[in-house]
């Protein structure tokens, strides 16, 4: 069984995540393997470095995601082109991942993404849990964690799924607008009730 994990900006899934890890679940995480897409010698940074020039390029000839994430997030029509060069990509190595999770037949695996419904990724899960907090939680949060302006949250948020729509889709809810000790009482519900699930 596949779990997908989603929650928009510094909704907290990587904490989330970690308290399933420490329950023994393996998972990956989507971001991550978007990164690995657009590491240099990839096809996807030549394409992006050809359409934005190499003011998007660190000296090193990496990308330079400050830079990039400024232009995508002013700009829906870039955002679209990037998202079109970089998902088949992220979605081929997702499966690989997902397979390589599960050659060892645990319970469940989790696949964590930002993106999961906006990017049709839960078209590889079995099952979607949505870590939610309302939208001024998120800003604190990023505002606390990340060299960013609040304009440009405010950007993020507004390429994402709104709160209600993510919750309309959701099979299941974590509620992190509390402290990481009732955040994690929930994850242990849910993981006894995952194990369940996966029961023949
Ligand atoms: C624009 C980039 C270079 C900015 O990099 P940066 O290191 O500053 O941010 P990071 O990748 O850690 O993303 C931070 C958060 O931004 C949000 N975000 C990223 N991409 C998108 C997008 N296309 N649409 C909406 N939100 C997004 C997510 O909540 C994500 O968790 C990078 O986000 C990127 O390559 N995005 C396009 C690929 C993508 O859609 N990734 C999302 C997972 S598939
Ligand atoms: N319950 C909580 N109480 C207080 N702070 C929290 C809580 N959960 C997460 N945080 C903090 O909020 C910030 C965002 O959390 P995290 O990085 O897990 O979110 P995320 O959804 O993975 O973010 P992104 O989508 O940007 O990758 C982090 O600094 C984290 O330490």
């Amino acid at each position: 069984m596949i779990i997908g994990l989603t929650g928009g900006i510094a909704s907290g899934k990587s904490t989330v995540v970690r308290a399933f890890e420490s329950l023994g679940v393996p998972w990956v995480d989507a971001d991550d393997v978007a990164r690995e897409v657009v590491q240099p010698g990839e096809p996807a940074l030549a394409s992006i470095a050809e359409r934005f020039g190499t003011a998007v390029l660190q000296e090193d000839g990496s990308l330079d995601r400050r830079k990039l994430r400024e232009i995508i997030f002013n700009d829906p029509k870039q955002r679209l082109w990037l998202e079109s060069v970089t998902h088949p990509q992220v979605r081929k190595r997702l499966l690989e991942h997902l397979e390589r999770l599960q050659a060892s037949q645990p319970a469940y695996v989790m696949l964590v993404s930002p993106l999961l419904f906006e990017s049709g990724q839960d078209a590889l899960v079995d099952r979607s849990v949505v870590v939610d907090v309302p939208e001024e939680i998120q800003l604190q949060r990023t505002l606390a964690r990340d060299d960013v302006s609040e304009s440009q949250v405010r950007a993020i948020l507004a390429a994402q799924l709104s709160r209600q729509e993510r919750l309309s889709r959701a099979d299941d809810v974590i509620d992190n607008s509390g402290s990481e000790t009732e955040m994690r009482e929930q994850v242990a519900q849910l993981d006894q009730r995952y194990r369940n699930l996966s029961r023949p």
